[in-house]
């Protein structure tokens, strides 16, 4: 269903250029789940975001999105709105800035139905009433406003609005984040069980690889606007290949910190600054190796690439190449 090549997002201005994602590729099938994990700043809402051409002015994006055969980066406006919500949607983080306020969410719910559904308001409504019921909320809430709904209700509303036109594919950025652990839980089952029912495929960011690995088949893990290591969740949780992969997974939360929630244990340093992302394209050698504790001396020379690890899974280590003998 979707095939992303060699995608690239580079952010302009104040006279410099921040290489945000350097070079994704990976593919997902229908009703297939991947995860992306990776601390902040390493480039996930970049790459999710770009993939609808959701970002702004100042991103400038290059590569591939094949959606279906067709690519999103050089398709028509008209076509791209034609694929968000109906065929593509988007669940953002922080529910209450992307819901309108002075707006009922039954107009909110219904917007994408009738412009897309070309469906009567009747129609709609009734939609709107089931897709409401379908998150747990009671359909005689359609008349009420954003503000009225706790922060888990509204990320509630948020999905019922990205299942709205039943779409093949839904990118949830980091959809339980300013909820409680407990509402947390529950938003994510039901994500989790309406996406199985429906054989939706999902991408799904988030900082914390436990959510992950419970909810998604597979798992991309993220370092500075690459992908350092993608395969089977359970394989990549259990037996990581790529050293910032096994940091990631000693990485305990504490819960209600939200810059805890990936703090990889025993890394020395932070991830590269916008400023040295800018260095990291001009340079050769691996972008994990000033933190990686198992770094030799051809990781600063060698140019590293995403190479087999194992069936169905990828790392991009030479410490992998060279365990794998090839
Ligand atoms: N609108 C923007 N303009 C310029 N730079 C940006 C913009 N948005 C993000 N960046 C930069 O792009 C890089 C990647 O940011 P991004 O938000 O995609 O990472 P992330 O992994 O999703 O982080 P977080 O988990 O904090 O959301 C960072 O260096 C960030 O400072």
């Amino acid at each position: 269903m979707l095939d992303v090549r060699d995608l690239r997002v580079n952010y302009q201005g104040g006279g410099r250029t921040v290489p945000a994602v350097r070079g994704v590729s990976f593919t997902l099938d229908r009703g297939q789940t991947l995860g992306v994990a990776g601390e902040s700043g390493s480039g996930k809402s970049t790459m999710a975001l770009s993939l609808l051409r959701l970002l702004p002015s100042s991103a400038q994006v290059t590569g591939q999105v094949l959606f279906e055969g067709e690519d999103l980066l050089t398709a028509k406006w008209a076509r791209l709105r034609a694929v968000r919500w109906s065929a593509a949607s988007v669940v953002f983080q922080g529910a209450m800035s992307a819901l309108n306020p002075v707006r009922t969410i039954g107009e909110q719910i219904c917007e994408p139905i009738l412009l897309h559904d070309k469906v009567g308001q009747k129609t709609a409504r009734a939609r709107a009433a089931e897709l409401l019921d379908s998150v747990g909320l009671p359909s005689r809430r359609l008349g009420s406003y954003p503000h009225e709904f706790s922060g888990g209700q509204r990320q509630r509303i948020m999905i019922a609005m990205a299942l709205a036109c039943r779409p093949d594919l839904i990118i949830a950025d980091e959809p339980t984040t300013a909820l409680d652990v407990m509402v947390q839980a529950q938003v994510l089952n039901l994500l989790g069980e309406l996406v199985r029912e429906s054989g939706i495929g999902v991408i799904m960011i988030s900082h914390d690889l436990s959510v992950l690995s419970h909810m998604c088949e597979r798992l991309a893990v993220m370092y500075a606007g690459q992908i350092a290591e993608i395969g089977p969740s359970k394989q990549l949780i259990t037996e990581p290949r790529h050293p910032y992969t096994r940091a990631l997974g000693r990485a305990f939360p504490t819960i209600g910190d939200p810059a805890s929630r990936l703090a990889p244990a025993g890394l020395p340093g932070d991830p590269p600054t916008p400023s040295e992302l800018a260095k990291l394209n001009e340079s050769r050698g691996c972008a994990f190796e000033p933190r990686c504790p198992e770094a030799g001396d051809a990781c600063r020379t060698e140019t590293v690439e995403l190479w087999p690890s194992g069936p169905g899974r990828e790392a991009a280590c030479l410490r992998v190449l060279e365990g794998s003998g090839a």
